[in-house]
């Protein structure tokens, strides 16, 4: 049975899918050094925001097949190392969306109306009703920095409070902005306008200390900022000295340059500066969320199936991965048919989307080729994570072709490969949607499912030869399940696909292609 360490507070809905498939051990808190001492026994880890998983612990899960982040950000997780190891990242980017965006607004309304301040003066036994006279948030500006799930949500309900919303997202539309509301401006005029800025970004190396000396200058002394999102988006001793000196009227805080937030001159502020210790995504319903998103995956990656929210796959998000399930599984077969086929190394991989596929998305069918055609070098080392890195390695040239005119099936992948012992190719289509066919081999047409162990000749098409094929199995106790031949002209060449119930038995390989009309014989294992 697989194992799986979860080293954060995850929701017990999490670990009751894991305890499915693999044992779970619990253990949080765990030193770095503690973590790197047992990683090794692990398939999986399943984390929150409270665990590094840097290079060194990555190399030392030696078993490691996923890490799985209960939550959006990665930023705590090697990504590029664990893809070099061919370990899926997953994380759940839409379970805690409403927690991190209700977050931001209850500091918005906190800083308005200093409520954390105002409630520990009535806790000390005082009365003060003139300290904490505050500010309406209705008609003022707020500046949304990062249009995406959180900052969407947040410009929704800004909207319904009667608030004017400015957003500067460079990655989205001018349409898509003034449907949710929003104007779309440059930085510096939203800094110069808003009155509340808050900030729903990723912490790039753009966003690195966006919001620092320079850039709080600009702010109206009115101006109330808040940050949600990533710690180290923010200047944390240039936000002090602007707050202190007036040049901006507060700030709140849930995430730190460096957390647990240490010695710190933002402790020492008054009511203009809100901090909370990292809780956007706290909320019961949030937790039991991204616990149940990411426990599935990690249960659906040990069971071999791919993962609907990988970070470290290229291009296969959940609603791709939906459709293009199936069609994965077409590719991953073709491509070992075709890498076995071709022998030797692979320079050139063809991949022809045919048909109605021609329309769709290539590039998870292109690295479950890549991890089908791999598969014979790398067995269960090559994934849909690393098998991209891989075929660049081996110095594999994938070219892509679509050709929506092919119209012998609805949808069809055509794969070819061109290597050191020359070129095969392969074509495949789903019947009912589901069932694998293979549909040609090296441009003879066939109907075949692929089956276990196959053998595939190149022969004369003149009688007698599957006879003789046939008693020379039959010889070898090799039982033949099915048998197609695919010629494109009568007595011309041929090729005959043999399903056979057992691999073929060493040295018959080669007695096959001593018999008269053969040309050639393969013989492949899927
Ligand atoms: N405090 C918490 O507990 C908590 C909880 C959840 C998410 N988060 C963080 O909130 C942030 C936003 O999460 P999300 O789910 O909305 O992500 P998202 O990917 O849906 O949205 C991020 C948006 O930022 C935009 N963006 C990227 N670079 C930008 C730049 N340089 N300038 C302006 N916009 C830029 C993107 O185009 C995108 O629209 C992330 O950093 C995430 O880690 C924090
Ligand atoms: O795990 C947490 O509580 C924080 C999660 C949050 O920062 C995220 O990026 O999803």
């Amino acid at each position: 049975m697989s194992k799986v360490l979860v080293s954060d507070p995850i929701d017990k809905a999490g670990i009751d899918i894991l305890s499915q498939v693999a044992t779970v051990d619990v253990k949080t808190g765990l030193k770095p050094a503690e973590l790197q001492e047992i990683i090794g026994e692990y398939d999986a880890l399943m984390i929150r925001s409270g665990t590094r998983v840097t290079q060194e612990i990555i190399e030392a899960g030696t078993q490691l097949k996923i890490i799985g982040r209960a939550g959006v950000g990665v930023d705590n997780v090697d990504v590029a190392a664990a893809t070099r190891k061919g370990i899926v990242v997953v994380n759940s980017p839409e379970g805690n969306t409403i927690a991190a965006a209700e977050h931001a607004l209850a500091m918005m309304l906190s800083l308005s109306r200093h409520i954390p301040d105002a409630n520990a003066s009535v806790k000390k036994g005082e009365w003060d009703r003139k300290t904490f006279v505050g500010a309406e948030v209705y008609k003022k500006t707020l500046g949304i920095v990062g249009l995406g799930k959180i900052g969407s949500h947040v410009a929704n309900v800004a909207k319904a409070m009667g608030m004017k919303l400015l957003a500067y997202d460079p990655f989205i539309s001018r349409e898509r902005a003034e449907q949710i509301g929003c104007q779309l401006v440059e930085l510096d005029l939203l800094f110069q306008q808003a009155d509340y800025i808050t900030l729903h970004i990723p912490k790039t190396p753009e966003t690195a200390n966006l919001i620092n000396a320079k850039t709080l200058a600009k702010m109206k002394p009115n101006a109330r900022i808040i940050n949600c999102a990533r710690g180290g988006i923010i200047d944390e001793a240039a936000l002090a000295t602007a707050v202190k000196e007036g040049t901006i009227a507060g700030a709140a805080l849930d995430v730190f340059a460096s957390e647990p937030l240490g010695e710190s001159e933002l402790r020492s502020l008054g009511k203009e500066i809100i901090l909370t210790p990292h809780l956007g995504a706290s909320t019961a319903e949030a937790q039991v969320n991204v616990a149940i998103d990411v426990a599935e995956q990690i249960r659906d990656v040990l069971l071999g199936l791919p993962a609907r929210s990988a970070v470290n796959i290229p291009g296969l998000g959940p609603d791709i991965l939906e459709e293009l399930k199936p069609y994965m599984e077409l590719a991953e077969t073709l491509g070992n048919l075709v890498g076995q086929l071709a022998g030797g190394r692979v320079e050139t991989l063809n991949v022809t989307l045919q048909g109605d596929l021609a329309t769709n998305k290539s590039q998870p069918l292109i690295i479950a080729a890549l991890k089908g055609l791999l598969y014979q070098a790398l067995r269960e080392r090559v994934n849909y994570v690393n098998a991209n890195i891989e075929a660049k390695e081996r110095g594999i040239r994938v070219i892509e072709t679509r050709d929506a005119s092919a119209r012998d099936y609805a949808g069809s992948l055509h794969l070819e490969a061109t290597g050191t012992l020359g070129t095969h190719s392969v074509t495949g289509a789903l019947l009912g949607d589901k069932e694998i066919h293979l549909t040609d081999v090296d441009g003879f047409p066939i109907n075949v499912p692929p089956s276990k162990y196959m053998l595939f000749t190149l022969h004369r098409d003149m009688p007698g030869i599957i006879g003789k094929l046939g008693s020379l199995l039959g010889s070898f106790n090799v039982n033949i399940a099915s048998m197609q031949v695919g010629r494109k002209i009568v007595r011309g060449d041929a090729v005959m696909a043999l399903s056979i119930d057992d691999p073929l038995p060493d040295g018959i390989l080669e007695e096959i292609k001593q018999v008269s009309g053969i040309r050639d014989a393969y013989t492949v294992t899927l």
